[in-house]
């Protein structure tokens, strides 16, 4: 992010940019980011990007007031831990197909190249289809293929949000949001129409966010409506799916990097599971692969930068604000933080999580990669665990290293991805 890196080089750790009209102001003290997200006063907002975010998804993250409120209750049930430890086999089944599939590629002795970033996709893609929609998981599968092309036409969108009615234009990018847009949503009709006429009938369990969503959407007065619905199935994927995958992502490149943890990994995996499937208390104990995905976590955070408004005037940290001043939380940079993290900062450490987050720095407040306060990401166990699994999976089938294709190149268009793919060689495990 060179314009932050420049921007508190210059003029340190807290300062302001103009984005054309609007005063940005960077914060990056961990006591105020804490203060913002923790919105104790409903004194900040989320940013909107209006038509062209509902082309994206309509769904909690961009929801305010009474409405998220009510959302989030009605899904913070089903990641509960207990409903989290029912989605552990469709976690597993998933990871079977992705080794079965590495597998056939990589027959004999010689390593197979793969570019694992779109297999993480894949993965994740299917991992949420399978929580969101249960037994119509193949026709979701079609979604996240059209949703990560839509990702694709926002980011380039956004960049042009600046001319007015721009997106009105029949240009061939504005066209073709328009469409997957439309076919998305007929996909979800066609499964919401299926699954409640099941409901109605008494043959669907409410098991998956599907269930939980039109079981409230059939609760007159208090429920949401099938637009609301719509709304949160899409932003599922956008928020389930590229996130984790890019977690996933970069776990293995740094693993390629630094061979010893990939060994002390495994030899964890394999000391737990053997060659079993992997079981929820297993995950839960596995120490070495936890502080693997915080390490990559800080480093890489999928998210690098969140952004607030300031709805009313107020003050924080001594400096008074108008309404309407944008507040830019460089998570990257915090995480990266000498001043915090002490002078290997840069470096991939996990050791420095043993025993945990609070003793990880100097300051408890300075990782935060799920965010924090109300709006903490709600599938931040859900993400975690679908990590162990897939983690897990791979290292007890394979060992892996750096190809010479690639190129290392973390790029932030969106979430942290890395621009040149993820090309990494293959061995099976005998
Ligand atoms: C490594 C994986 C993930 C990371 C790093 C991550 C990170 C985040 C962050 C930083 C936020 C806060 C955004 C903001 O306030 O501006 C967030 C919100 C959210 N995340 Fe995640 N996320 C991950 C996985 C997931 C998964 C798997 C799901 C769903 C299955 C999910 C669903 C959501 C939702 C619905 C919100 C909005 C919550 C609200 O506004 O109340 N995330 N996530």
């Amino acid at each position: 992010m060179p314009l932050f890196h420049q921007t508190m080089k210059e003029h340190g750790k807290m300062s302001i940019t103009w984005f054309g009209p609007v005063p940005r102001v960077t914060i990056t003290k961990p006591e105020l980011v804490r203060e913002v997200l923790s919105n104790k006063f409903g004194h900040f907002e989320k940013l909107k990007f209006g038509r062209l975010q509902r082309l994206l998804h309509n769904g909690l993250g961009s929801h305010e007031g009474e409405k998220w409120a009510k959302h989030r209750r009605i899904i913070n049930p089903a990641f509960h831990l207990v409903k989290l430890k029912r989605m552990l086999p469709a976690f597993s089944a998933c990871c079977t197909e992705l080794v079965n599939r590495w597998e056939g590629l990589a027959t004999g002795d010689e390593p197979r190249e793969v570019d694992v970033w779109p297999e993480m996709q894949n993965l994740t893609g299917d991992v949420i289809s399978r929580a969101a929609f249960g037994s119509s998981h193949l026709e979701g599968r079609r979604i996240f293929q059209l949703q990560g092309e839509q990702v694709v036409l926002f980011v380039l969108a956004m960049n042009k949000l600046h001319i007015p009615g721009y997106l009105f234009l029949p240009t061939r990018a504005n066209r073709r949001m328009k469409k997957i847009d439309a076919e998305i949503e007929g996909i979800l009709k066609g499964i919401i129409a299926k699954r409640e006429n099941a409901l109605k009938t008494g043959q669907a369990t409410s098991d998956d966010l599907l269930g939980l969503l039109l079981e409230s959407n059939m609760e007159s007065n208090t429920g949401i409506t099938t637009d609301d619905v719509i709304g949160e199935c899409k932003l599922f994927y956008v928020a389930g799916m590229e996130t984790t995958s890019v977690l996933l992502t970069w776990t293995m490149i740094v693993l390629c990097m630094h061979p010893e943890w990939q060994d002390r990994a495994r030899e964890e995996v394999l000391h737990v599971f053997g060659a079993s499937t992997p079981d929820y208390d297993g995950l839960s104990r596995l120490r070495i692969v936890t502080m693997v995905l915080y390490e990559v976590l800080r480093l890489y955070p999928p998210v690098t930068v969140l952004q607030r408004k300031t709805y009313k005037p107020m003050e924080l940290g001594e400096v008074r604000y108008p309404t309407g001043v944008v507040l830019m939380l460089p998570l990257l940079c915090i995480h990266h933080d000498k001043d915090i993290w002490g002078p290997d900062a840069d470096e991939f450490r996990p050791e420095r999580f043993a025993e945990g987050i609070s003793k990880a720095s100097m300051d408890v407040l300075a990782f935060f990669p799920f965010s924090w306060g109300p709006r903490i990401c709600i599938g931040q166990n859900f993400a975690l665990l679908e990590a162990k699994m897939a983690l897990t999976m791979i290292l007890q089938h394979f060992a892996f290293e750096l190809s010479p294709a690639y190129t290392h190149a973390p790029f932030p268009v969106g979430l942290l991805k890395p621009e040149h793919g993820a090309q990494v060689k293959l061995r099976k495990l005998q």
